[in-house]
């Protein structure tokens, strides 16, 4: 297999503060991976160090093909049109994006919503311009911060529909960090779980789900079923 994305020994520091001690960590082309973590285990700075945003003190990040992000809190522009957000994921050095019927026709929700401005839509609706507006440049893989963070469990179950379609349909990659284990474990091939720093378990998620140790510090102390 082709990894798409290969992080190897990476440390990142803020100043004196240690946030990435030593990360491993590989998506294989056409995987959907998790990675899980509680507030300040340094998944954000992992997302960082993906784009470049950081740089690595000591280790590699190495990524083979187009990286797009989702980034948490979406952060589509409020005041431009749902079309407008989108045609600016697909902008590349000074050209305008292509068309964006794709994006509407894998997420028909937005058909509707095309001329409002992204700022009056709801949280799930601004997430989903946030998935096209990443899609829009045709990724090799897709990084996901915080899919689920503060939507409500039928709107994350739609969310969830459009990026396993993607990654059965059409082989794309995707790195989900999320703070909700039970989510990424349930959806995710693989998973990592990283602690202060450091990868602290790694393997099959579903694994993973029935550990222990995950179970105690990410899912409420139940072992997932299955
Ligand atoms: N700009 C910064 N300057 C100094 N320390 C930082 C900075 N950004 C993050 N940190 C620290 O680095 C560590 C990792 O933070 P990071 O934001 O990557 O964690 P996280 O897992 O993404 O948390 P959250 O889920 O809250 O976003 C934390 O201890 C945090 O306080």
């Amino acid at each position: 297999m082709t990894a798409v994305v290969r992080v190897e020994g990476l440390v990142v520091r803020y100043g004196g503060a240690t946030a990435l001690d030593g990360v491993d960590l590989t998506v294989e082309a056409g995987e959907m991976v998790a990675l899980i973590g509680a507030n300040g285990a340094g998944k954000s700075t992992l997302v960082k160090a993906l784009s470049g945003l950081v740089g690595a003190e000591a280790g590699q990040v190495d990524v083979r093909g187009r990286l797009a992000q989702v980034p948490e809190g979406r952060e589509v522009f409020a005041d431009l049109s749902v079309d407008d957000n989108l045609r600016l994921g697909g902008w590349r050095n000074g050209r305008r994006g292509r068309d964006t019927a794709g994006i509407y026709e894998l997420m028909p929700e937005l058909t509707p919503l095309r001329r409002r401005p992204a700022g009056t839509l709801s949280g799930g609706q601004q997430q989903m311009v946030a998935i096209g507006r990443a899609l829009m440049a045709r990724p090799d893989v897709l990084v996901v911060d915080e899919l689920s963070l503060g939507l409500a469990p039928l709107v994350v179950r739609t969310l969830v529909g459009h990026l396993t379609a993607l990654h059965r349909e059409r082989g794309l990659a995707v790195l989900l960090i999320e703070q909700n284990a039970r989510l990424a474990l349930s959806l995710c091939e693989r998973a990592y779980v990283l602690e202060t720093g450091r990868i602290v378990l790694s393997g099959d998620a579903a694994a993973l789900a029935r550990d222990p140790r995950v179970a105690a510090a990410y899912l409420g102390g139940h072992v997932a079923a299955g």
